[in-house]
């Protein structure tokens, strides 16, 4: 088992440069089981999750071959409809499988995802897209099991504009006969990536990003190149870095308009943020000013720039009220806070933070991937040294945290426990 260790007090300096988006990554390449041939992805992250949806394909007798950053995948010998609970407990991610399964196969058996450290996560409203595509869905023994000869196109709104409810249907819908329409859908921007790649594979989505995706049935998809979008959660998780430790630190490769959210409440922050022909220049503040939060689906505040931004406002000047409403329990990284010599009390949905002058370092645990990335963002800029454990979070979604944090200056390593 790996910690990571810092040792506080550097202000970050120099450049870095952000990696294909995880949260694109996945669905991607979930979708390329779609295609009755091969798939090259390019810019994809050397990411634990990356690995894990690789040896799901590799259950399904699905050939892949990872090389720098390309990822070639021959989905043409689909020929299992079943992941394992192995898989699905590692990562929930790998639950978007199911409807690329259920449209290609005409069948899929997948283990229940269950519950994880930021709340219970339901799938609720993927099987509810799936039911009204005319798919017959049996739950027993902890497995569901979804069946239809060919999905049928229809209307389905969704309760809750959820991301992977959104991806999953969106994908079962490319091969179903005639129309759907997906109201109430994510506007994420990793959802428009899906669909762009999806539709470069002869699929016919429209409205992506919008409250209201139609998907035109197609009777097959081919193989496609795509290049996924560079990961606004990673570029803000550095933003965030920078400004906490009064870095200067030109952060490349993003797409500003995907961190609208992020570089107006750093702004608030006292944060100076400059757009630059490369990338956006990040000059954290002598004080930091106290910004009240509330994370919402996009293009609302992002639930997964929460626990980095409570890290920054531990050491603002005043208070500041951060509201969770995604998720129901994301709010493990207070106590690990705390230990820091943080300041924050949780009052139902919102954590109140008060900020302090020093935060000291301290052996803390990452119960999350962005809580992990939090703990260590605290530990750039607390005195003394932090070491974080449970490090597997961060490996999940942070390529080369550390060695990226060494390029700009942070003295931070990995060590052996
Ligand atoms: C791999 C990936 O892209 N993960 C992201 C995705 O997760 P994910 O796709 O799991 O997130 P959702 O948007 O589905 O979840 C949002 C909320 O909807 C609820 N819900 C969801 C589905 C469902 O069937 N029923 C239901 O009630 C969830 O419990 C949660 O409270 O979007 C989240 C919200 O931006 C991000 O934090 C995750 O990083
Ligand atoms: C919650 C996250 O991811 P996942 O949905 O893969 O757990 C995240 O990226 O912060």
């Amino acid at each position: 088992m790996e910690r990571i260790v810092v040792e506080g007090g550097v202000p970050l300096y120099g450049t870095v440069n952000i990696s294909g988006a995880k949260n694109a990554v996945l669905p991607v390449i979930a979708g390329s089981l779609l295609a009755d041939g091969f798939c090259q992805l390019n810019d994809i992250p050397h990411l634990a999750d990356v690995e894990t949806i690789c040896e799901v394909l590799g259950f399904l007798g699905v050939h892949t071959n990872f090389r720098g950053h390309k990822l070639e995948i021959e989905a043409s010998d689909l020929s299992q409809y079943e992941a394992p609970y192995e898989c699905v407990r590692r990562m929930r991610a790998s639950f978007l499988i199911m409807g690329p399964l259920l449209a290609r196969m005409g069948r899929a058996r997948m283990s229940l995802p269950g519950g994880c450290a930021i709340g219970s996560r339901p799938i609720d409203l993927h099987l509810k897209g799936f039911e009204a595509l005319g798919a017959d869905i049996t739950i027993g023994h902890g497995y569901i099991e979804a069946k239809a000869k060919r999905l049928i196109g229809d209307r389905i709104y969704l309760d809750f504009p959820s991301v992977g409810a959104t991806e999953n249907i969106m994908m079962a819908a490319t091969l179903a006969e005639g129309n759907t329409i997906i109201e109430n859908s994510a506007e994420e921007p990793e959802i428009v990536d899906l669909a762009n790649f999806l539709n470069a594979m002869g699929a016919r989505i429209k409205g992506a990003g919008t409250k209201i995706v139609r998907i035109d049935g197609v009777d097959r998809l081919r193989g496609v190149q795509h290049t996924v979008i560079p990961d606004r959660v990673e570029a803000g998780s550095f933003m965030v870095a920078a400004a906490a430790t009064g870095g200067n630190v030109l952060v490349n490769n993003v797409i500003e308009d995907h961190l609208k959210s992020v570089v107006a409440k750093l702004k608030e922050a006292g944060v100076e943020v400059i757009e630059e022909s490369e990338g956006l220049r990040v000059i954290g503040p002598e004080v930091i000013t106290p910004v009240d939060i509330k994370t919402l689906p996009y293009p609302g505040f992002p639930t997964d720039m929460q626990a980095q931004f409570m890290a920054l406002m531990a050491r603002s000047r005043g208070t500041s009220v951060i509201t969770e409403t995604v998720f129901e329990n994301r709010f493990m990284h207070v106590d690990e806070l705390n230990r820091m010599s943080a300041n924050i009390k949780i009052e139902g949905h919102s954590a109140v933070v008060k900020g302090v002058s020093t935060l000291t370092g301290a052996d803390v645990k990452a119960t999350d991937l962005r809580a992990g990335a939090a703990l260590v963002i605290a530990g750039l800029a607390a005195e003394g040294k932090t070491s974080v454990g449970c490090i597997h979070h961060i490996d999940r979604g942070y390529e080369d945290f550390v060695g990226k944090l060494q390029g700009l200056g942070a003295r931070i390593v990995r060590v052996e426990e």
